[in-house]
């Protein structure tokens, strides 16, 4: 594939021992799906920064004690010129009360209740990894929003 505009992004997981809090996208891209807190990374952030500053706009959380990578992901999809390259966070802490934004509607989840079938497809597979606390790499082709053509997923020490 030659000549994909890269576009950088985030996701953060954020974890209170069994659950874990989801938002159900209620606009822009993934919409109608339930998904981690993230979005792009503007010009001047860093993506630590994005990753927080995302978590409080969307879900109304504050992050404590800053995220750590866990994962970095690529996106691409068949006929598309772009590239999704989205760097996956953990939220060291957090405080506040979940609250519904503009974008995204908050819900907890056990983890055993976690609803894969109305999520992006690529989530089953890694989600195991980052709840178990592991960190990994992956990269996953699309056709359209919902058919993955192929994938490459492997855990790893550190980035
Ligand atoms: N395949 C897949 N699985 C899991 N998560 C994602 C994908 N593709 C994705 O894009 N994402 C994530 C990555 C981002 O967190 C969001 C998309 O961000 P987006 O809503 O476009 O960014 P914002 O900056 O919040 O958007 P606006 O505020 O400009 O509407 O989905």
């Amino acid at each position: 594939m030659a000549n994909l505009t890269r576009k950088l992004l985030t996701l953060a997981l954020i974890k209170d021992g069994q659950r874990v809090l989801l938002g159900y996208k209620k606009r822009g891209f993934g919409e109608g799906k339930w998904n981690m807190f993230g979005g792009k990374v503007e010009k001047g952030e860093t993506p630590e920064y994005a990753a927080i500053r995302e978590v409080k706009e969307e879900s109304g959380l504050e992050v404590i004690g800053g995220v750590e990578q866990i994962g970095d992901l690529e996106f691409t999809f068949d006929g598309e010129d772009f590239l999704m390259h989205v760097l996956v966070f953990q939220a060291r802490g957090f405080s506040g009360t979940p609250a519904e934004s503009e974008e995204m509607r908050p819900q907890w989840y056990q983890i055993e209740d976690i609803p894969y079938s109305k999520m992006w497809k690529d989530d089953e597979f890694w989600y195991p990894i980052a709840l178990r606390g592991g960190k990994f790499k992956g990269k996953f082709h699309f056709q359209g929003h919902e058919v993955i053509l192929n994938h490459t997923l492997e855990e790893v020490e550190h980035f």
